[in-house]
């Protein structure tokens, strides 16, 4: 329940409910439960429970903390999932009033060890009281992190500071009037709206955040990951550009206060459109929401509905007590609480369905994987079968040929054919007749650029003699068993060899490869290729022509603690492939390194080095850096792009996910800061490697010195 993986986006899932001080948590869990909510936030202790004062123990005795009437209570770990434990939000460790501040600190002691010791998952903590000068608080917060195995700490964190303190949860508000503008049924009627992972919509015009005071606690217990954000909405958001920072923080929870509700025409509870798409990227990230307050909405809906028992069945009254003549099944459908999570309801499932290809890549979001070493390494039958899945890479190649054929061979524009339906060239063909077009694939796999060369060609009408050069030996197998297959023996010769040592036989004209990485050249496709050119006739073509790296600055506390979780310095000196998915990129993506091909440069040089500055919107407010996400854009031939760079992604396409360069310690970008980093791409004779530094907001210690943690093998 609490902290599950949601993979699918059906009715409400993991929605909680804070509710007040309880001597029955099993009891409260099961009516609100009836209701539809799949866990409570309730108090630990009652209103009015305050730690015993010290005193000077007497015979070994020791201070007994609660009374069984004091606390919540829970004997058995069956409800330990589905109770959220809640601190009191009287504490104040940091108080300048020292009597206080010491109560604070032994209450907050208290409550945390009476939560743990019931096994619970998680801890609502207050927001802190003086937001950005709570030290004491994340003291006692960071030695009780250090203490715990499963728990986690949820630091509530108003999204923005003045107008909405904590204790406003407590209290109910008069409701809202929705706009007619944004008035939404929660029963279907309802505007849709397009939300990606990040925010868009609309939102009222905010203050200050919260994000500050959060970034303070968290870095003070040193981005423990048990230590998450409960974001506290208020009735105004801060600017899109600052909530998109909390898609990279460990938000655990969104605590969404009824009287943030306005009513809709029909009498129900809705939220604002800022407030839904908001939401709406927050449930796609896979956060709870807790509603907190009573409900202060009037619901022409069952739930006005009252209940009265008539010879042991609950019967369903009307305000006046009135019978109003049908049973009641389930009485959680008429709590006053329902309207509201009837529409968390409906907003969870407006969002649109996830697509196969989204389910498939669920279980790689956020996983970190080192990167192939194509050249190093013989890939696996069922790596190349992954690939082969991708059928939009080989139509992007196979369009690329088919361009580059009819720009070189023929003169005007031949009609479509089928597929493998291989004329002699046609007599538009400048070359004549009978000449066939010498293309080499190198580094073929199992032979899939072959077959999208040959489609290509088949389109064009010209004829191709086509070398297959492959150095997995395992890999050639599957080639001659494609050939055998469509009958391209006469067509196809296999070169079993690397194709920088090759010599081969004849001059290419077109020479086919893919040998990109994430981050383009990082699976040495220029050093391949520079060797393979020596077979490429003058004025030939290479598909790809060029390819250019790009970075980001990002926040990711997931790909940080996992990395810090080995425990050394290589795992942080390695860049991973991983499907980014709750992550905030602090900036526009900036150009880096660009290799084309032929290079016709004497000598070649692959060594690279660039400084590169990113551009923080101001606004967006202060962010934490874990790392750059990299990404790359290539021309395969003339217009036709692949690439994985967010703004040009190529659609449906999914051979690659991103590149993860992370960094040591995380480092604090306030506000308008500049970020500068330095990468270098290092050559040697045996191996190639990057290195990276953040030189802006504060300079940082070069990754990767020569080498010494990640490097790829020539
Ligand atoms: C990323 S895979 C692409 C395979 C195939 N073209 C496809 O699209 O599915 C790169 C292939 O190039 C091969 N390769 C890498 N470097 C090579 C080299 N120097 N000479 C020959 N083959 C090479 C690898 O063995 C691997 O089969």
């Amino acid at each position: 329940m609490v902290l599950g993986k949601r993979t699918d986006y059906g009715d409400a899932k993991y929605a909680g409910v804070q509710v007040p001080f309880t001597l029955d948590a099993p009891a409260t869990v099961e009516a609100y439960g009836l209701c539809g909510f799949d866990f409570i936030v309730a108090p630990l202790v009652r209103d009015g429970w305050r730690p015993p004062a010290p005193t000077v123990p007497e015979n070994g005795s020791l201070p007994s903390l609660f009374n069984r009437d004091d606390c919540l209570y829970i004997n058995s770990s069956q409800w330990a999932n589905q109770v959220v434990g809640l601190i009191s939000d009287w504490i104040q460790t940091d108080s300048p009033d020292p009597a206080k501040r010491q109560q604070s600190v032994a209450a907050l002691r208290h409550q945390l060890g009476w939560a743990a010791h019931l096994g619970l998952q998680a801890v609502v903590l207050p927001a802190p009281h003086r937001p950005g000068q709570c030290p004491n608080y994340a003291q006692v917060l960071n030695q009780t992190l250090q203490g715990l195995t499963h728990m986690a700490l949820w630091l509530t964190v108003p999204l923005v500071l003045p107008g909405t303190p904590p204790r406003a949860l407590h209290e109910p508000h008069p409701p809202r009037q929705a706009p007619e503008a944004d008035a939404v049924s929660p029963m279907g009627h309802g505007k849709q709206n397009g939300v990606g992972c990040a925010f868009s919509g609309p939102v009222m015009p905010g203050a200050m955040d919260g994000w500050e005071a959060w970034h303070q606690v968290r870095a003070q217990c040193d981005h423990h990951n048990l230590l998450g954000a409960a974001l506290l909405v208020g009735p105004t958001l801060p600017s899109l550009a600052s909530l998109d920072r909390w898609c990279g923080e460990p938000v655990k929870a969104i605590l969404l206060p009824t009287s943030v509700f306005i009513t809709n025409k029909r009498g129900y509870p809705v939220l604002p459109k800022g407030h839904q798409d908001m939401l709406a990227a927050f449930f796609k990230l896979g956060v709870q929401v807790v509603l907190t307050g009573e409900a202060c909405h009037s619901v022409a809906s069952p739930a006005n509905v009252g209940a009265a028992t008539a010879g042991g069945t609950a019967v369903a009254v009307g305000p006046d007590g009135e019978p109003l003549g049908f049973n009641i099944t389930n009485p959680g459908e008429f709590h006053p609480l329902r309207p509201y999570w009837e529409y968390l309801c409906f907003l969870f499932r407006r969002l649109e369905a996830v697509g196969e290809q989204e389910r498939q890549e669920t279980s790689y979001r956020d996983y970190l994987q080192v990167p192939l070493q194509p050249l190093q390494d013989n890939l696996e039958s069922q790596t190349y079968e992954t690939f082969e899945k991708d059928l939009q890479k080989y139509k992007l190649y196979e369009e690329a040929v088919y361009k580059a054929l009819k720009d070189r061979y023929l003169a005007s524009t031949t009609e479509a054919m089928s597929p493998y339906d291989l004329p002699i060239a046609s007599t538009s063909c400048s070359d004549g007749p009978s000449r066939n077009v010498v293309l080499m694939v190198v580094g073929a796999g199992r032979g899939p650029l072959v077959r999208a060369s040959m489609r290509a060609a088949a389109r064009v009408g010209v004829r191709l003699r086509v070398y297959a050069v492959e150095k997995n030996p395992n890999a050639i197998v599957h080639i001659q068993q494609m050939l055998r297959s469509e009958g391209w023996e006469r067509d196809v010769t296999i070169v079993s060899a690397d194709m920088r040592h090759w010599q081969a036989p004849e001059p290419a004209e077109i020479l086919v490869s893919e040998l990109l990485g994430s981050f383009g050249d990082n699976e040495l496709s220029p050093e391949c290729l520079d060797g393979a050119q020596r077979f490429l006739a003058p004025g030939g073509i290479s598909i790809p022509q060029s390819y250019t790296s790009y970075l980001a600055p990002a926040t990711s506390h997931k790909l940080h603690h996992d990395v810090k979780s080995y425990k050394d310095l290589e795992h942080f000196e390695t860049p991973y492939v991983v499907r980014l998915h709750r992550h905030h990129l602090l900036a526009p993506t900036q150009p880096l390194f660009t290799f084309s091909h032929p290079n016709n440069d004497a000598p070649i040089d692959n060594s690279r080095y660039a400084t590169v500055n990113f551009h923080r919107d101001p606004a967006a407010g202060a962010a934490v850096l874990h790392g750059f996400a990299g990404y790359f854009e290539c021309t395969l031939y003339g217009d036709v792009l692949l690439s994985i760079h967010p703004p040009s992604h190529s659609e449906n396409m999914f051979s690659w996910f991103p590149i993860f360069f992370p960094l040591r310690e995380p480092v604090y970008v306030p506000a308008g800061a500049p970020v500068e980093m330095q990468m270098w791409r290092c050559c040697s004779p045996h191996k190639v490697w990057y290195e990276w530094a953040v030189t802006a907001p504060v300079a940082g210690p070069i990754h990767n010195v020569g080498g010494r943690s990640y490097w790829v093998g020539l």
